[in-house]
Parts: C-alpha cells; sequence; structure tokens
C-alpha cells in the first residue's frame, strides 16, 4: 500500500492506496506547530481506528503548500513507516510542462492537480481548487501547464467580514437560496457564496477567452467545490480526489527511484 499526504494550508488530506485504489481517506487540521510525535500519534491511531496494519505501507509521498509542516511530517513517517518520503517538488517527475516564469514558485498541489485532471480528462482544462485559497489552472490540449489565478479562499473571505467588521457574526457557509435578504445572516451567506460563484463564472469566462476556446473541460475540487458547483452549470465536473489521484499517479511515476529510499539500504 502507498500512502499519499496532500498538505494544503487548513487541511492535511491522507489517502491509502492499494495500485490506483483509494481504501481509505482521512482529514486532519493543518497544525504547524505540532510535533513529529504528534503527527506519528494521530497517524497511528486513523490507521487503528481504520483497522489497518501500518506494516503495510510500502512507500509515502508527499505534496504540501506549507513549507514550515515538512520537518515534522517527513520526521513522522520515518519513525512510523522507516521510509524517507518522496516529495513533490525539485527532481521529481511529474510529466507535465510548466510554463510559469518561475516553475518552482508554482504551488505543488497546483501541479499535481493538474496531472491528474490531464490523465483524466481530455486538454484543454481548467481545474479549480476551492482550498484555503481558490486556484485556477489552465492545461492546453497538448498537457502543457499555463499558470493561473489565485483569489482568496470562501471560508477566509467570509472570516474577514466577520472578523473586521463589528455587528457580523460567523456565519455558516450554507445557501440562503435568494438575494434580497432580511437577516444580517443571509445576506452575509448571500454576499459570500453568490458573490462567489460570480467570481468563478468570471475568471473561468476570461480563462477560456484567453486559451482561445469554448470547450474546455472545468474540473473542481477542494473541500468547497460542491457548494459552488451545484451553483453553475460552468463547473462540468467535481472530482473531490482530484489531488490524491495525482499523488498515486506522480508516485508511479518515480517508483523506481522511490524503491532505493528504505532508510537502512544504499
Ligand atoms: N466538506 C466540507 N464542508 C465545509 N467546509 C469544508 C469542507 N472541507 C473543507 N472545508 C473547509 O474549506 C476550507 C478549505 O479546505 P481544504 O480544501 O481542505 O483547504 P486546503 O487544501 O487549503 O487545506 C477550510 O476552511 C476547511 O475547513
Ligand atoms: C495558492 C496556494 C496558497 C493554494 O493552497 P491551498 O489553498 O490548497 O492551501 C498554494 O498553491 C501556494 O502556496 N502556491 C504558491 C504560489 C503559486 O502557486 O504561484
Ligand atoms: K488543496
Amino acid at each position: 500500500m502507498i500512502l499519499v499526504f496532500d498538505v494544503g494550508n487548513s487541511n492535511i488530506v491522507l489517502g491509502l492506496y492499494e495500485g490506483r485504489e483509494l481504501l481509505n481517506c482521512w482529514r486532519i487540521s493543518t497544525d504547524k506547530d505540532k510535533t513529529s510525535d504528534e503527527y506519528s500519534l494521530m497517524i497511528h491511531q486513523l490507521f487503528h481506528y481504520s483497522n489497518v496494519d501500518i506494516k503495510k505501507v510500502e512507500d509515502v509521498i508527499i505534496s504540501s503548500v506549507v513549507p514550515n509542516i515538512m520537518y515534522s511530517l517527513e520526521h513522522a513517517t520515518r519513525k512510523l513507516f522507516n521510509i524517507d518520503p518522496l516529495v513533490v517538488g525539485p527532481g521529481i517527475k511529474t510529466g507535465i510542462n510548466i510554463k510559469y516564469d518561475n516553475p518552482k514558485q508554482v504551488g505543488a498541489d497546483r501541479i499535481v492537480n493538474a496531472v491528474a485532471a490531464f490523465e483524466k480528462y481530455e486538454g484543454p482544462l481548467i481545474i479549480v481548487d476551492f482550498g484555503t485559497a481558490t486556484t485556477f489552472c489552465a492545461v492546453s490540449k497538448e498537457g502543457v501547464y499555463l499558470g493561473g489565478t489565485i483569489s482568496p479562499g470562501l471560508k477566509i473571505s467570509s472570516d474577514a467580514l466577520f472578523q473586521r467588521a463589528a455587528k457580523l457574526p460567523r456565519v455558516e457557509l450554507v445557501k440562503p437560496g435568494k438575494v434580497i435578504c432580511k437577516n444580517t445572516v443571509n445576506s452575509m451567506q448571500a454576499g459570500i457564496i453568490y458573490g462567489y460563484v460570480g467570481l468563478v463564472e468570471y475568471i473561468i469566462k476570461k480563462m477560456k477567452s484567453e486559451l482561445n476556446t469554448k470547450n474546455a473541460t472545468v474540473v473542481a475540487t477542494g473541500g468547497l467545490a460542491t457548494l459552488i458547483a451545484s451553483e453553475t452549470d460552468i463547473i462540468n465536473v467535481v472530482d473531490k480526489y482530484l489531488t490524491l489521484e495525482g499523488l498515486i499517479i506522480i508516485y508511479e511515476r518515480n517508483k523506481e527511484e522511490a524503491n532505493r529510499r528504505y532508510i537502512g539500504q544504499d
């Protein structure tokens, strides 16, 4: 079994794969103050709770957009599995050509999503990831990563309203069903969610025009994808496990090197 980690700014998603089959998926919060022992304990408990033998993990691959968590997480995997994890970054074959001014600057999650989306769907593609930030990435018909946009995420946008305006409460991200709202909570929910639908539709429209096509497939992922996708037909597919799948694909493309990384071997 291969264990994959998608480290985002809010959550770490763990996926346990047998070949291309996702057997288990767990979500824990990203906490840069946790030590490697705390992460080890947590992962150990997740395995125990799902009745999975930790010894069955043959290898580990991690993609992260939170650099200062990596020390603890890498140490945790060494302690628990005796494995030096593969980390998506320089030296890893992704099979995707990255057209960014500085390719090292692109968030690993965006590359991993592009790898999975291009393997599963036909290009050109627009990938929208609703995480802490919302990223939009364009992939050409030939599978070249062309770049994209980064917007403040839904949750942090709504948190900013509550933190910065004295009379505005924290609200749950649910749709109020209309935009002429009669109370503060519904007014905020409408402004955030329906306003966000507008943001998504406009960026995708502009991206399609820059791509010179009306036919790009729009794939959405991330914790909050369904909330927005259910309100617009501009999103063609919601693919919940896109990032995890990208990780297992990248693992397969790098496993020869991976086979030599067991601790104690040279
Ligand atoms: N199923 C869900 N329902 C509601 N909120 C969610 C759900 N999953 C994640 N979230 C929230 O959405 C935001 C983005 O989550 P996530 O996609 O995990 O982000 P990241 O990849 O940046 O860690 C976070 O604030 C998270 O708490
Ligand atoms: C844009 C992001 C913050 C999104 O991260 P997430 O919302 O998944 O936590 C991340 O991909 C990142 O830090 N990217 C680096 C900058 C770039 O992609 O250009
Ligand atoms: K993410």
